[in-house]
């Protein structure tokens, strides 16, 4: 099921033999490009035929009304209530600590630059609910937009055959729960679709469209926010969640395993990696991963997702080799079991979230920890972040200079202006003193 790739002794280029998933977000655009369009042009018939096309469901309507949003809360099993709470709770204290501070800058006397955080004004935050329920990514995406301030936020949830063609019940308590009443049934790229170009009819607006799209979802998911970029802004292609375990001989076999099962039972292209240099502790982990998967309740999306080139157990020639693996690939998640966690945390530079020791696992970090669960797949994590407060804000500056102020660099923009032969730029401050 999980392969052994003994590495040692091999002067291999790292980039080149990282596992990863065939099907990748490069590939699924041909199949992603033509479901945008339908939607663009289409609008909410063709959202509504996608759903019945992918989810096997046509629902009532695109938007979920009030009522059944209410009912889903009142219904919602009081156990699940009281974890929502706990979740939303610690994840409100760790976000709040996020929000920027801003800062007034007088670089020059009669001189002043406000930087400024302002939230984006409207986003769609989109929920997945393919294979799994994600209540948790609710919360997820909703507390940070709302610490940030954003006034307008809308959620897209896959449609369900069982329960009357609306987003899952849990989903919508989650969204009742945290006081979002625009929910839509709607999955997958459709949804991304929906919320980049909005939809109208012949009396006006359905959608409105929105300037920003977060959230997780599949390579269906994370392929259409990608076409979407520069129509709408994105958080991180949040795709097909990723385990790498970073671990030396001293890691324990049964934990690493109880891991690369927990996410491989995500999605088919979910991919589970260990990077080692103990190939005993390689060979403990394959046959302890063989146990649990053969009786795991998803087990054919977990052995898939084993099996697949996207997932393997690397064993290298040393803890510094594993460690430029880790860099290199650049995990959605990476866990650390070593026998000094902290040291080898301090060389990692790209990793979506950081989980380090014996009692860290990654879902702890899905459900409760209070850090955020959305996060960059694919090697992303080398230049995204995780979802946070900031990804909902953007940074503004206020420029204002006085007459003194301007006097004393009017030279310096003349001088400029003339070594980039822009003389008109010059000729405006010039203006200012004739
Ligand atoms: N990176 C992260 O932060 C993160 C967090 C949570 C979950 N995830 C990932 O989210 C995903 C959830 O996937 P899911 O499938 O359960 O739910 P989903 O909501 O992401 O996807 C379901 C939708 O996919 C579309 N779809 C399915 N098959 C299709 C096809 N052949 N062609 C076109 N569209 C198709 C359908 O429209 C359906 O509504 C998993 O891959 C999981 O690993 C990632
Ligand atoms: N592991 C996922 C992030 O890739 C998040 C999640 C939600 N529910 C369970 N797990
Ligand atoms: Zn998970």
């Amino acid at each position: 099921m999980l392969t052994l790739t003994d590495l040692r002794g091999r002067d291999v280029d790292i980039a080149a033999i990282l596992p990863r998933a065939d099907q990748d977000i490069s590939a699924t655009l041909d199949t992603v490009a033509p479901l945008l369009e339908q939607v663009r042009t289409g609008g909410e018939s063709a959202l509504l035929d996608l759903s019945e096309k992918y989810d096997a469901v046509r629902p009532p309507s695109l938007r979920v009304p009030a009522q059944v949003l209410e009912q889903a809360l009142e219904q919602l099993d009081p156990v699940v209530r009281d974890a929502l709470d706990a979740l939303i709770l610690r994840a409100r204290e760790v976000h709040n600590a996020q929000l920027p501070a801003a800062s007034v800058v007088s670089p020059g006397p009669d001189a002043k630059i406000t930087n400024r955080w302002v939230p984006v004004q409207r986003v769609g935050l989109y929920v997945p609910g393919g294979q799994a329920v994600y209540p948790s990514s609710v919360v997820m995406n909703v507390v940070p937009a709302q610490v940030a301030g954003v006034a307008q936020l809308a959620i897209s949830s896959p449609p369900q055959k069982e329960h009357g063609g609306w987003p899952h019940p849990t989903i919508l308590a989650a969204a009742q729960l945290l006081g979002v009443e625009e929910v839509y049934a709607v999955g997958g790229a459709q949804a991304v679709g929906m919320f980049a170009y909005g939809v109208r009819d012949d009396s006006g607006v359905v959608v409105p469209p929105v300037s920003l799209i977060t959230g997780p979802g599949n390579i269906y998911v994370a392929t259409a926010k990608r076409a979407v970029q520069g129509i709408v802004g994105i958080d991180a292609e949040a795709g097909p969640t990723e385990i790498m375990v970073l671990a030396d001989s001293t890691a324990p076999a049964n934990l690493i395993a109880a891991d690369l099962v927990s996410q491989a039972e995500h999605d088919e292209l979910a991919a589970a990696v260990l990077v080692t240099d103990s190939a005993e502790l390689a060979e403990r982990v394959i046959s302890q991963v063989e146990e649990r998967a053969a009786i795991t309740r998803h087990l054919d999306r977990v052995k898939q997702s084993l099996a697949g080139r996207q997932s393997a157990a690397l064993v290298v020639d040393s803890m510094d080799t594993a460690v430029e693996v880790a860099n290199e690939y650049g995990a959605e998640h990476l866990e650390i079991m070593t026998e000094d966690d902290a040291a080898y945390a301090d060389r990692i530079h790209n990793a979506g979230a950081v989980f380090l020791g014996h009692y860290t696992p990654v879902s702890l970090g899905d459900y409760c920890a209070g850090s955020n669960h959305v996060l960059p797949t694919g090697g992303a994590a080398r230049y995204s972040s995780g979802l946070n407060v900031t990804s909902f804000l953007r940074s503004q500056q206020v420029v204002r200079y006085g007459r003194d102020g301007l006097s004393q660099v009017a030279g310096h923009v003349q001088a400029l202006a003339q070594a980039e032969d822009l003389p008109a730029h010059g000729e405006a401050v010039a203006a200012r003193f004739q």
